[in-house]
């Protein structure tokens, strides 16, 4: 399992922390930035890298950190094929991977503490997508794309 990091000028320190929890635990680590401190990085930015970092194959998953979470997370949602929740506690961490089969988990770096959000990340890359009734509500969202035209958009 290949896993890639991406975060906004908000949460570097939070990435940090998790890139080094998951690398401890052995898993494949990718930082997609932001790298410093003292640079602002629009949330957009590694949130889309990261999300069509997946949809190209370069790596399985992703952790998407902003302030909140929910920017990085809309600019992943925005990439055909990929899906992200936001969490702020391990129990819809486990949920977002076993029922919406989602690759990314997001995280606010102003919400939730380094130590929760390592159980967070820990929910979310130890639980396994359920399939069945679930399949076919995932299917739905691709259903989405496809009728709008953009789920085998290429990547510009
Ligand atoms: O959803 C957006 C994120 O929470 C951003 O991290 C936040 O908007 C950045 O705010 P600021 O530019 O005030 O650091």
């Amino acid at each position: 399992m290949k896993i890639g990091f991406g975060s906004d000028h908000a949460a570097i320190e939070l990435k940090r922390c998790l890139f080094e929890h998951m690398e401890a635990r052995g898993f494949e680590c990718v930082d997609y930035g932001a790298y410093s401190l003292d640079e602002k990085v629009d949330y957009p930015i590694p949130g889309r890298t990261v999300a069509e970092a997946i949809r190209r194959g370069d790596i399985d998953k992703g952790v998407l950190v902003c302030g909140t979470g929910v920017g990085i997370s809309l600019a992943a949602n925005k990439v055909p094929g990929i899906r992200a929740g936001v969490c702020s506690e391990p129990f819809t961490a486990k949920m977002i991977a076993e029922h919406n089969n989602c690759q990314i988990v997001a995280m606010g770096a102003r919400v939730v503490g380094e130590e929760l959000a390592k159980m967070i990340c820990d929910a979310f890359f130890d639980a396994e997508f359920q399939g069945g009734r679930h399949q076919r509500r995932v299917d739905l969202i691709s259903k989405i794309e496809e009728d709008y035209g953009y789920s085998d958009a290429e990547i510009k």
